[in-house]
């Protein structure tokens, strides 16, 4: 596997790796790899000829106070993890490799970045596009993998993709859970042993939302007051947002909406503090009741 640590080496590298016209695999991170990051790098492996995988902690996207300077970092264990998974080179620029200076170009996705961890956290999405934009431009891959932990980010993702004439094919893995139902993240190694326990509400507020949402006269707001309670019956998890709303456009649903009525495919997406931990995770459903297929492209 090759490392790669500068944006020469990796033109470089690549320009060897994809001669013939094979296809190119491209997973971004943010690193402290896990089993959804390592899902995405199998699915490339399955489908292209040469996997690239990119490790970068991007200050762009976090906010005052957020916790860029806590990101847990195990380059080595990453790296192990990836070539694990048949990675071919993984790119691991430092934060003046990718932004020699403050860039003064932004890119700026509207409509979609309005709510979610949009509206939490103000300017997350201009410093993902603008990373991703500039990653797509260096990699040039034929695919990009994404999971759908970040549901918002892959609807973000793909329409910049689109407005932006990128000439990738975005494709999306399913959210990669522990056993007790918790999805993977890097984050989740902040949870004190108390909050991890009750950290499972998230997910099992979305799996009885599921089971509730095609009760005959379940609306939308009464399936997002029903998910706030079981969330809140978790003695230390704050709710930062609850949100039910169409995907991948992100538009509202009103209140009264009789969700047995609703034809389009629909998100419930949660974002739950515990302490200053914050968790995020989602499902969509469609009209029959079911998971969305659109969680498992
Ligand atoms: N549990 C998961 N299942 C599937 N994909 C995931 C999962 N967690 C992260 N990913 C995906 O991996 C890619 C890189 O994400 P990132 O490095 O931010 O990991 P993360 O675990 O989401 O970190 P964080 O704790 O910052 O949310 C993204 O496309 C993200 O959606
Ligand atoms: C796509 C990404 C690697 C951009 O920094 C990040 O937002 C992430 O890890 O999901
Ligand atoms: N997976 C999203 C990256 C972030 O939280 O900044």
């Amino acid at each position: 596997m090759i490392i790669c640590r500068t944006i020469a080496d990796l033109k470089e590298k690549l320009h060897t790796l994809r001669s013939g016209g094979k296809s190119v695999g491209f997973v971004p991170t943010m690193g402290y790899l896990h089993e959804g990051h390592a899902s995405l790098l199998r699915k490339a492996r399955e489908r292209d000829d040469v996997v690239v995988l990119s490790i970068f902690v991007n200050p762009m996207q976090f906010g005052p106070g957020e916790d860029l300077d806590r990101y847990p970092r195990n380059e080595e264990r990453d790296l192990a993890l990836a070539e694990s998974c048949g990675c071919d080179l993984v790119f691991l620029p430092v934060q003046e490799e990718m932004y020699p200076s403050r860039p003064l170009t932004s890119v700026k996705i509207s409509g979609l970045t309005e709510r979610l961890c949009g509206a939490s956290r103000p300017g997350h999405f201009d410093g993902v596009g603008l990373v991703v934009g500039k990653l797509f431009n260096l990699v040039s891959p034929t695919r990009a993998y994404f999971g759908m932990k970040d549901a918002q980010q892959v609807a973000v993702i793909k329409t910049m993709t689109a407005d932006l004439n990128f000439d990738v094919e975005i494709v999306t893995g399913e959210i990669v859970r522990e056993p007790d139902g918790l999805a993977l993240s890097s984050r989740n190694v902040y949870l004190s042993p108390v909050q991890r326990e009750q950290a499972v509400v998230l997910s099992r507020s979305l799996r009885e939302a599921k089971e509730m949402c095609m009760k005959p006269g379940m609306t939308s707001g009464g399936l997002i007051k029903a998910v706030r309670e079981a969330i809140n019956g978790a003695q230390d998890a704050v709710i930062d947002y609850v949100e039910l709303l169409l995907y991948p456009s992100l538009e509202p649903v009103p209140e009264d909406q009789p969700l047995n009525e609703l034809r389009e495919t629909f998100i419930v997406a949660l974002a739950v503090k515990f302490g200053t931990t914050r968790l995020i995770d989602n499902a969509l459903f469609d009209h029959t009741g079911g998971e969305s297929a659109c969680s498992e492209q």
